[in-house]
């Protein structure tokens, strides 16, 4: 058993979400190891993964110049990070970034290419695969994981970078000390441009974002409380307007999924805008809010179940080179479409002055609902049994 969802103690919760559980005591979330501690300090996992990783001699990267293709192979949050380097680079980027999802390395990778391999737990088959294979191949290979871990012996072995990220938390909660390695990599290799102020002012956001999202700040003061009551008892459907806001809305729904455990659609208005958006004429769109009885018991379980939109917001940054702005009319037309079938939707809009900050003010806030969420059904984020036994058999399968 270890920090990632152990034990299989049954399933506790309440399918009724109660707002007065958010209010109430959170010690245990809030204690070292808790959810919302390990939230919290998403700001201090970020500046000190940037200094481990600058401690780990990533400029050897750079001395076989510029490779053919950077593959980040991984799963889960460490797979996230993949996503997250593809948008911070850009589409511009004149090298190919590829997330690789499954054991091993795709047939193409060879000696003219760069591997990163991440692992939270340093012990995903998936990243020990990739990392042996890229070794195997002679490709260049990054390692970035728990201290101690398989995966760092496997790095030591094949003579490569190993940036040592502490584990503190579930791999979920731990998404900034996996990315910072991975950006960084990337930059020596000359792919991203993210300077030492974009770190300090993400993590500065990080903090401020954790300061207005604390436990003893209430709902109406608090807008991650505040947009988790807003879920509560819906489906949300969490759409992002450009690339960037397209993966924080992925990364919500992997965090709604594992804490909260709510079925969620996300993904880019790219790609709803060519179906998807038609959930919004659907059962839980508009058939749900045109026969909703205004005058019903919101306690009572028999109320319809209905869509909530939350529409991830970015319009662009100005003199951005790597990003070009985004086109905002669909975003528009998706608030407009929602409004005039009466379903919610909440506008988050992206803020800050490089693509890493911008990407967290979608993230920090989110990540905390989702939490506050589970807290509302009396759920524990941190232990999600049906992850720990299908762990269980896969593992046991191999
Ligand atoms: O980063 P690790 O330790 O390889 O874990 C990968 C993924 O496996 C899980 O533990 C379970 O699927 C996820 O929470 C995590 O993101």
């Amino acid at each position: 058993m270890g920090l990632e969802d152990d034990g299989i103690a049954g399933i506790t919760g309440d399918r009724l979400p109660d707002e007065r559980r958010i209010e109430g005591d959170l010690s245990d979330a809030i204690r070292p190891g808790g959810a919302l501690w390990a939230l919290a300090s998403a700001g201090p996992q970020l500046r000190e993964s940037a200094a481990l990783a600058a401690d780990a001699g990533l400029a050897a990267l750079a001395e076989e110049g510029r490779p053919r293709a950077v593959v980040v192979a991984g799963v889960g949050t460490a797979a996230r990070t993949g996503d997250i380097l593809a948008t911070v680079a850009g589409p511009r980027c004149p090298v190919p970034i590829l997330g690789h999802r499954s054991a091993g390395v795709p047939g193409w990778v060879g000696a003219a290419d760069v591997v990163i391999a991440v692992s939270a737990s340093g012990r995903s088959p998936e990243a020990l695969a990739a990392a042996e294979a890229a070794a195997r191949r002679g490709a260049r290979l990054v390692a970035i994981g728990a201290p101690d871990s398989e995966l760092q012996s496997l790095a030591e072995r094949a003579r490569a970078s190993f940036v040592a990220v502490p584990r503190r938390a579930p791999a979920r909660l731990s998404l900034w000390a996996l990315t910072v390695p991975v950006l960084m990599a990337a930059r020596e290799l000359g792919l991203v441009n993210l300077v030492e102020a974009d770190i300090a002012e993400t993590a500065r956001r990080l903090d401020e974002d954790a300061e207005r999202c604390r436990p003893d700040a209430d709902a109406y003061v608090n807008p991650a409380k505040e947009l988790a009551m807003n879920l509560a008892g819906s489906i949300p459907v969490v759409w992002g307007s450009s690339p960037l806001a397209g993966v924080a809305a992925r990364r919500f729904g992997d965090m709604l999924a594992a804490n909260s455990r709510y079925p969620v659609v996300s993904g880019e208005l790219g790609e709803v805008g060519r179906g998807r958006v038609g959930l919004l004429d659907g059962v839980f769109g508009s058939l749900a809010e045109g026969q909703k009885d205004i005058f019903a018991d919101p306690d009572d379980s028999d109320e319809l179940t209905r869509l909530r939109i939350v529409l991830m917001r970015d319009d662009g940054l100005d003199g951005d080179d790597a990003n070009p702005k985004p086109d905002t009319r669909r975003a528009d037309a998706v608030a407009d479409l929602a409004g005039r079938r009466g379903v919610r939707c909440d506008v988050l809009p992206a803020e800050g002055g490089c693509a890493l900050e911008r990407l967290a003010s979608l993230i920090a806030v989110p990540d905390f609902a989702s939490v506050y969420l589970a807290l509302a059904h009396g759920l524990d984020p941190m232990r999600v049994p049906a992850v720990s036994e299908m762990k269980d058999f896969t593992l046991g399968s191999e």
